[in-house]
Formats: C-alpha cells, sequence, structure tokens
C-alpha cells in the first residue's frame, strides 16, 4: 500500500522569507573560506567553495581523507563559521553577509556515521525528538512506517540491528522537516548487503520528504550509483561537481578523472597530431584536429584511460611486471608496474598471470582518453600498418 505522505512542514526559516521568493535552491555556499584556530597562514581547509543544493536532489560529496568534507557539512550546519563566504539556506543567509544563526534555527537535519541515538530513548522518542514543541507527531509515525520500522517503536537503540539504527537515524533526522539533510558517511558502520540497500532506499526517501541531502562519501562507486551530482573535493578545492554521467563523460581535472574514474594518468607528447603515451598513441576525436595545449605554457600534458583501455601481453623480455590483482567476481583488477607508472587494468576472467610476470601493455584500439589540462577527447587509433 502506497503511504499517504503528510502536509508539508514549513521550514523554520520560512518566517524569515519573503512569501514570493521561489525555494529553487536548498543551500547555497557562496565563495567559502575556512581555516581551523590551529592552523598556519596559508593552511586553509576549504579554498572559495561555491555549490548549490536544489530541492529534491541528493548530492554527493567525494573526496580523499582530510579534504574537508566533514568540515563542509559543519559549515552548513552551523558547527563552523567561515572565515570568508556565506551559507544561504532557503534563500537567506545563515552564515556570512553579517548574519549567522546558530544549529538549531537553521532546519537542518544531520546524520551520522555511528547514528548519534538517545541510548536511553525508546525508538518512538529518538524519531521525535527534534519536533519543535506542540509540532505534530504523525510525520515522525508517517517516517518510521516509510522507513520500515513500524512496530519497533518501544525499543532502545541497543535493541536495534545497525541497519534499524541509521533508519532511525534518518526518521529523526527528517521528522522536523528539514529541507536539507546533511549526511556524514551513513552507510559505513553497515554490513554490504544492509549498505546496498539503505543507500538506494536513501534517494526516494528523501524525495518523498521533498528535502534535498548532501551526503559525505569516499566511495566513488557509491556516490556515482545514488547521487543526481557529485562534488568533487580536494585539499579543500572543488574540482567538479556535476552528474555522475557527465563526471565519467567529461572529468574536469586530471585528479577528478583518478580518484572518481580510478582511470589510469599516462605522461604524454604531442607529435603533429598524434599524442603518444609510453603504451602507445591516441588521436583527437572524430577526425578532429588537436586543440593548443591547454593550461600554462610548459605545463605537462597527460593522457586519462580507462582500466579497460589497457591489454596485457605476457613477455618474458616486457618492461612492465605485474604487482597484485583482485578478483572481482567477473573479471580481474591487476595492479601492473611500468616504471614509475603504476597502473590498474581490468582484464577478463580467463586472464590470469602471476604475480612478478612480465608483460607489454598496449592501448586497445578504439579506446577512449581524456588529454589533460586542456579536457580534450582522444581516441586510439588503428594499430599502425606493418610493411
Ligand atoms: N577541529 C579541528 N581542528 C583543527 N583541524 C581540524 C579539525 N577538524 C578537522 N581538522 C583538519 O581539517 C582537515 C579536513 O578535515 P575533515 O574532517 O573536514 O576531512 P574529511 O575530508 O572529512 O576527512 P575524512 O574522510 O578522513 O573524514 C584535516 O586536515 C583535519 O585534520
Amino acid at each position: 500500500m502506497a503511504l499517504a505522505g503528510p502536509a508539508p512542514i514549513a521550514s523554520p526559516l520560512a518566517e524569515l522569507m519573503p512569501a514570493d521568493l521561489p525555494l529553487r535552491e536548498h543551500v547555497q555556499l557562496q565563495g567559502l573560506w575556512h581555516r581551523y584556530a590551529n592552523a598556519t597562514a596559508g593552511d586553509w581547509t576549504l579554498q572559495g567553495i561555491d555549490l548549490a543544493l536544489h530541492q529534491g536532489e541528493l548530492v554527493g560529496l567525494l573526496g580523499p581523507s582530510g579534504c574537508g568534507k566533514t568540515t563542509l557539512l559543519r559549515l552548513i550546519a552551523g558547527f563552523e563559521r567561515p572565515e570568508r563566504g556565506s551559507v544561504l539556506i532557503d534563500g537567506r543567509a545563515v552564515a556570512g553577509q553579517g548574519r549567522w544563526l546558530p544549529p538549531e534555527r537553521r532546519g537542518v537535519g544531520m546524520v551520522f556515521q555511528d547514528y548519534a541515538l538517545f541510548p536511553h530513548l525508546d525508538a518512538w522518542r529518538n524519531a521525535c525528538f527534534g519536533l519543535r514543541r506542540g509540532q505534530d507527531s504523525s510525520r515522525a509515525s508517517w517516517l518510521l512506517e516509510l522507513l520500515g520500522l513500524n512496530g519497533l517503536e518501544g525499543r532502545y537503540p541497543h535493541e536495534l540491528s545497525g541497519g534499524q539504527r541509521q533508519r532511525l537515524a534518518l526518521a529523526r533526522a527528517l521528522a522536523p522537516g528539514p529541507s536539507v539533510v546533511l549526511l556524514d558517511e551513513p552507510f559505513s558502520n553497515l554490513d554490504v548487503e544492509v549498505r546496498l540497500r539503505l543507500r538506494s532506499e536513501l534517494p526516494a526517501v528523501l524525495s518523498r520528504c521533498g528535502a534535498s541531502g548532501l551526503i559525505v562519501t569516499h566511495d566513488p562507486e557509491e556516490a556515482l550509483a545514488i547521487c543526481d551530482r557529485v562534488a568533487v573535493l580536494r585539499d579543500g578545492v572543488l574540482h567538479q561537481c556535476a552528474s555522475p554521467r557527465q563526471l565519467v563523460q567529461h572529468p574536469a581535472t586530471s585528479f577528478v578523472g583518478r580518484f572518481v574514474l580510478q582511470g589510469n594518468l599516462l605522461p604524454a607528447q604531442r607529435c603533429g597530431e598524434q599524442v603518444v603515451t609510453a603504451l602507445g598513441s591516441l588521436h583527437a576525436k572524430a577526425g578532429s584536429s588537436l586543440l593548443p595545449q591547454g593550461g600554462a605554457a610548459g605545463d605537462s600534458e597527460e593522457v586519462l584511460v580507462s582500466p579497460e583501455a589497457i591489454g596485457l601481453h605476457p613477455d618474458a623480455e616486457g618492461e612492465a611486471w605485474v604487482q597484485g590483482r583482485e578478483f572481482l567476481g567477473r573479471e580481474w583488477l591487476y595492479r601492473v608496474q611500468l616504471g614509475d607508472l603504476k597502473l590498474r587494468l581490468r582484464l577478463p576472467l580467463e586472464a590470469e598471470y602471476s604475480r612478478g610476470q612480465r608483460c607489454r601493455l598496449t592501448l586497445r584500439p578504439g579506446a577512449l582518453g581524456v588529454l589533460f589540462p586542456s579536457q580534450q577527447a582522444l581516441q586510439v587509433g588503428p594499430p599502425a600498418q606493418r610493411p
């Protein structure tokens, strides 16, 4: 039976807003700079972040450990103050532009990795915890039902499984009707099956609630699988924020290509209309010409190719060697070393090579690549004709 949602709850910020303001962007981050008190002068944790979350969308925040993901959530929630720039929620500044709203007045829900439930409150009282005095609790019971927790209202957190606890944490975050929910690695304490199920349910739950979500993860596969858009951070700098498809097809920087797509970066040199790498040559796609070299003069160029684009040929005289492999179920993921280059190759199950195997590597005919810094799309040409 389809669950009918309760009437939408006005954001706590609604009274501050002009009535005719369209709620198209729930959160806007404008030129956010932040550094912690113990940081040295030029040591910024976040550097000029511009980002918007549209109503009902789930945006992933992806980046290596220490790049500033949690800090960004803390700035939106109001646990940290930005040094420069502003945070707008539902069109109104809550930090910056001479304004400051404390966390409890921002109308933001939070879900943490460790659930952060109150151990002395049962599931029902945990779910209702964030409701304002006199606020209708029917939304909390609707959420418990939506999240499959009906019948468990009287249980305490220690009487729930990890997956049930995280569902309860989500219900608690959504019960007051926030316009945005911040989720900090919410699935990382869960086993694989529960994690996959919960993460696939999250976009639908948020959209049923009309809330937008910003979810921190350092798993590129997770971000690409469930998010409408993914923001990629490195060292406090936003490299790209785009749809998963856009990220995969048009990575803005070589870092995005390497980190998000797990691609290989090959040093490259131009030779006429060819881009030459240690594994073979590529040319501009669709017969077009190579663009002039992008970036600052003298910048070296690199070609990004996927782990599927490289072929491995056993050869006792070869310069490359197999460092290790992982069984992925339907294929192998090989780690291969060629000089200073550490490469990742995805090969079919028939391709069984042991550690230490000497080999030659080639780019597969027709494989695609991206040239950085110009971001030009490239393709591996047909193999050279033998005389
Ligand atoms: N309270 C704090 N005081 C000082 N420095 C901090 C504080 N919190 C975080 N940092 C530093 O700020 C940087 C960014 O930390 P943050 O927790 O935002 O990274 P993250 O991307 O969420 O990392 P992870 O994926 O490991 O959780 C790190 O160098 C961290 O050491």
